[in-house]
């Protein structure tokens, strides 16, 4: 008798990622895999490789309360792929992280990082659990629990996790903390996005922001849209989208619109930056701010704007929105944002994507960069890692516009033929006995 298939296989241990739900987070990822498979000639062999992740670890993380009640919260690590490297990629708090969510974020991990030639492969965390409902006390034992429970495949070498979706530098510190304290020595290098006191880069709060912006401005030029003047949307205005707006604006654009969680704040002649980041902070949102009028949420995807930037979660761009849209360029600064079938829509109407994998890259691009200072224990100036990020964001784009010239396919298509190239090269070369 024949051994089973793989993906029998897969269906048999009863997890969800052979079939998983349409326009899921995982299902848009393998829905982007089977586009690139032409394109990837004899390597396409491999591509088994990347449509399963390499480890996927659940954790229990049970927490004492402020009021003494124990709270058990369900945490992941998903390492996607290791053929080019350790482990690397954000950790997300949010109340909706599943398994399939991390895997699929996992995934992107990857194909970003062999799209910027990272010495990395990829992988994702999460905790479902809604930060915003925790005392300070509560997050950090839920943090230090989660480190403490994912320790065992992490580490400089093996897995290197970071800032996502409600995660930040305090954070990063407790998780560095919590992982130097189990090893018995300060381990700096376990985590990157920490504050620049514990080893942590400057340049790296706003890298993320700074990639969707010289990857727009790149993609402007090219298209010959001018960024001075250009009215600007963009939905999330948390660590990504409020970096990139402020980035857009002090190149002469008008941030025309934005959305957060707390609603959607409109100004045809341009929402002030200073004032619109000042209020977001002390009301944790832009929904109290003054400067421009509330307008419907969904409004906001009709908004007349020449860039819209997705920057808060995935799945917003339905083919519904797709076909809305006014944007002549989309900036995904968020994590698969565009449904595969939105992405037909926008390639049909002439809309440019400029794809997550690359479009976001500028932060994975900067904790790399504080990943090698804290081995090295020297430190660059703000200026140094700009100058690096820019160019790094510059050349990959170059690349794979070239690419999707070449091909005539999308930069999305084109971003995974460069990444799964670099990646199943690797694959193949690392040989299949161990
Ligand atoms: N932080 C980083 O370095 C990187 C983040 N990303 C991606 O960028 C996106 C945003 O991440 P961060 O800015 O770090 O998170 P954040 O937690 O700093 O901000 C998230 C923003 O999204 C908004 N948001 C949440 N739910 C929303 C909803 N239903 N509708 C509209 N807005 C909503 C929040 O109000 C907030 O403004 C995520 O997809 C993340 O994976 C990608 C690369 C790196
Ligand atoms: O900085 C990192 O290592 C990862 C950032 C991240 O999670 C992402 O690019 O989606």
């Amino acid at each position: 008798m024949n051994a089973p298939s793989p993906t029998v296989s897969a269906h048999a241990s009863g997890l969800s990622y052979v079939s998983p739900a349409p326009d899921s987070p995982w299902s848009t990822y393998l829905s982007q895999i089977d586009r690139v498979l032409p394109y990837l000639g004899s390597l396409a062999r491999w591509a088994e490789t990347l449509r399963r992740p390499k480890r996927s670890l659940i954790v229990d993380v049970p927490i004492e309360m402020d009021d003494g009640t124990v709270r058990h919260f369900e945490g992941y690590r998903v390492q996607h792929n290791l053929s080019r490297g350790p482990g690397k990629g954000g950790v997300r708090y949010h109340p909706d992280v599943t398994l399939e969510e991390v895997m699929a974020l996992s995934a992107w991990m990857t194909i970003k990082n062999a799209a910027v030639n990272l010495p990395f492969g990829g992988a994702k965390g999460g905790i479902r659990v809604d930060p915003k409902k925790l005392s300070l006390k509560e997050l950090e034992k839920l943090t230090r629990r989660y480190t403490s429970e994912i320790g065992i495949v992490i580490g400089p070498q093996q897995d290197i996790p970071a800032p996502d979706m409600n995660t930040n530098a305090q954070i990063m510190a407790w998780m560095m903390d919590t992982y130097s304290a189990n090893a018995g020595a300060t381990v700096t290098g376990v985590v990157t996005g920490k504050p620049v006191h514990l080893g942590g880069s400057l340049g790296r709060v706003k890298a993320t922001g700074r990639g969707v912006f010289v990857t727009g401005r790149e993609a402007a030029r090219r298209i010959g849209l001018e960024l001075n003047g250009a009215r600007v949307a963009i939905q999330g205005f948390g660590n990504v989208g409020s970096a990139a707006a402020e980035l857009f604006a002090g190149a002469g654009a008008k941030i025309v619109a934005v959305q957060d969680h707390t609603g959607t704040m409109a100004n045809p002649n341009g929402l002030e930056m200073g004032a619109l980041i000042g209020s977001a902070r002390l009301h944790g949102g832009v929904g109290e701010f003054r400067g421009g009028e509330r307008i419907d949420d969904e409004a906001f995807w009709e908004t007349d704007c020449d860039i819209l930037v997705p920057a808060a979660l995935e799945g917003q761009v339905t083919a519904k929105r797709a076909r809305r849209l006014k944007a002549k360029m989309l900036l995904e600064g968020a994590n698969g944002p565009t449904l595969p079938e939105a992405d037909d829509v926008l390639a049909e109407r002439g809309v440019l994507v400029v794809p997550d994998v690359i479009c976001n890259a500028g932060g994975v691009t900067v904790s790399y960069f504080e990943w090698v200072q804290d081995f090295s224990s020297f430190f660059w100036t703000e200026d140094e890692i700009n100058l690096r990020l820019d160019k790094i964001m510059v050349d990959a784009l170059k690349k794979i516009w070239d690419t999707a010239d070449r091909h005539r396919v999308t930069l999305r298509t084109a971003t995974f033929a460069v990444a799964c190239e670099r990646i199943l090269t690797a694959r193949q070369e690392r040989g299949l006995y161990p």
